[in-house]
């Protein structure tokens, strides 16, 4: 099967700090399609190497219209490898989350509305980009989980 096993809420893979990626190789890419077609498979709209047990620096972000955010963007999925945040609004917005770590679990989450982003595509590539909005928060979930931090450790 394609699909990887899903961790869940109290394994220790989630509460790790991932490792930066030196090698982009096939592996690298292997992992990525098989991220993708988890994240598919469970109708999420962001998934992080560490919820499929790789302690790698690597996220996917697939944002689509969905009940709780029905104008989200419609966009082809983004493989994020090595990502920092260069700047974050200090503007935030409260909005519900839900974590495919954290089964039937909905949290309300202040994140800033606007970050300046940079990552290396799965081809090494450096990108540099400002995300408004929903995909800001997907960025923002999905790099906590690089941090070893869940929507249970951001709950006030
Ligand atoms: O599609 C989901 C399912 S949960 C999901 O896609 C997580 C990503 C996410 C959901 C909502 C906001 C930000 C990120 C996936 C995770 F946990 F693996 F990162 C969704 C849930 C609540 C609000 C909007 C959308
Ligand atoms: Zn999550």
């Amino acid at each position: 099967a394609l699909t990887l096993p899903i961790a869940t809420t109290g394994e220790p893979i989630l509460t790790r700090v991932a490792k930066p990626v030196t090698e982009f190789n096939q592996q690298l890419v292997q992992l990525t399609q098989q991220m993708l077609s988890t994240l598919l498979a469970a109708k999420g709209v962001g998934i992080a190497a560490p919820q499929v047990h790789s302690n790698m620096a690597v996220f996917i972000m697939a944002s689509h219209p969905n009940e709780r955010y029905p104008d989200a963007p419609k966009m082809d999925p983004i493989v994020v490898i090595n990502p920092s945040i260069i700047e974050q609004s200090s503007q935030q917005v409260i909005g519900e989350e839900g974590c495919l770590s954290i089964p039937n679990t909905r949290i309300n989450i202040a994140r800033a509305d606007q970050i300046t982003v940079k990552y290396q595509t799965r081809y090494g590539q450096w990108q540099q980009q400002t995300l408004r909005g929903f995909v800001a928060r997907i960025f923002l979930h999905e790099y906590d989980h690089l941090q070893g931090i869940t929507l249970l450790e951001r709950e006030q």
